[in-house]
């Protein structure tokens, strides 16, 4: 076994003040900040007066696109010689794109999450599509620092952070599936990186309450969870971990459906409760979870009729050769439909 963790990890209120020390320390002295539009006409002047104010020289690039091909035009765009580090800053996307452009261009990466709805900011993973709409789940490093700001986080929309809790929960389904892939197949997983993932969400569901009200011992919860998420992939070396068939339901939602579905981990969640049935777990548990944080618990939710939530569930196992229940399992088409209307096929 052998991993990488991040440095630094700077969480809590006012944690954005930790910025100019961190890039100090992992030796940056002019940043490149990926980020969105939404979230830079949000912290962008924030980040710069920050940086700018320590002799810390920024640019901005705004991505709007996981989209392999496009990232890789971008890159070469990019003048890498102005700039000592990358620094992701928003939601999973541009945390993503970050990572991946820090990569390539052999840059240390600083991650700055504004809303954990997803469990990527601490991992070494980078989630990006092809031009077929597959999911790609490449592995690269994992951020030099990850500055967690729950003052910053405890302003972002309640669908984000339901929507983290969604991608934390499902490291349920996510940890059976690794389980089953190792005594069925004698995948070789480390042990410790499903104690992480399960730890993950075990925190988030025995403090559900806490978390529902979005207090920052609350946000502290999730957020810790997803660090603990992100170093399960490093020990792991691969998304296996925190990634089983609920991960695939919502990549084929994605690529079936690229205009509507839910964000990614609403979209997990739901594939999660399936996943559990599935896997004859508490499926209820984790669908109250989630319902206690206004998290979809519904195909309609997340824009998809019964039959179109099948198809997604029957597509699922063909996207990855990742052993799961769903390769187990081998649904039929009425098998989808009832393992969908049992569970999230209501209101
Ligand atoms: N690499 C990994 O390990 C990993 C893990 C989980 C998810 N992911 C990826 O992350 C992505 C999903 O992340 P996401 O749901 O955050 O998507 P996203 O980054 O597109 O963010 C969703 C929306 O939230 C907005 N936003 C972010 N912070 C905000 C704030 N504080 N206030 C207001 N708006 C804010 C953004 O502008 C965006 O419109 C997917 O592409 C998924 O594959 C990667
Ligand atoms: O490898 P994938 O399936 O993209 O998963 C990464 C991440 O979303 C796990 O929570
Ligand atoms: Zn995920």
């Amino acid at each position: 076994m052998k991993f990488r963790l991040p440095w630094i990890v700077s969480m809590g209120e006012g944690a954005f003040e930790s910025l100019p020390e961190a890039l100090h320390d992992v030796g940056c002295s002019s940043a490149l900040v990926v980020t969105d539009s939404t979230v830079k006409k949000l912290f962008g002047w924030r980040i710069e007066g920050l940086l700018g104010g320590n002799s810390i020289r920024v640019g901005f690039v705004e991505v709007a696109t996981n989209h392999q091909p496009t990232l890789d035009k971008l890159h070469v765009e990019i003048p890498w010689g102005d700039f000592g580090c990358v620094l992701g800053m928003g939601g999973g996307r541009p945390v993503d794109v970050g990572k991946y452009l820090a990569y390539k261009s052999s840059k240390p990466f600083v991650s700055v999450p504004t809303s954990i709805s997803h469990d990527g900011f601490a991992s070494p993973i980078v989630a990006l599509k092809d031009d077929g709409g597959n999911p790609l789940s490449l592995f690269t490093a994992p951020p030099r620092a990850v500055i967690v700001d729950l003052e910053v986080v405890s302003k972002a929309p309640r669908r984000l952070l339901a929507s983290g809790v969604g991608d934390i929960v499902a490291k349920v389904t996510s940890v059976a599936d690794a389980r089953l892939a190792i005594r069925e197949r004698g995948e070789d997983i480390p042990e410790s990186s499903l104690r992480l993932a399960e730890s993950a969400a075990s925190m988030v569901l025995e403090n559900i309450e806490e978390v529902s009200r979005w207090s920052t011992r609350g946000l502290r919860v999730l957020a810790e969870a997803g660090l603990m998420a992100g170093m399960a992939m490093s020990v792991a070396g691969s998304s296996r971990p925190c990634s089983g068939a609920e991960h695939l339901f919502s990549h084929a939602v994605d690529k079936l459906y690229p205009e509507r579905g839910g964000l990614h981990g609403e979209q997990v969640g739901v594939g999660s409760i399936v996943s559990a049935y599935l896997h004859g777990i508490d499926w209820r548990r984790l669908r109250d979870a989630l319902k206690r944080v206004g998290a979809p618990t519904s195909v309609r939710e997340i824009g998809l009729s019964v039959e179109e939530a099948a198809r997604a569930l029957l597509e699922a196992p063909r996207l990855r050769q990742r052993y799961t229940i769903l390769h187990k399992l081998n649904l039929s088409e009425r098998e989808a439909r009832e393992a969908i209307t049992a569970t999230v096929g209501s209101e």
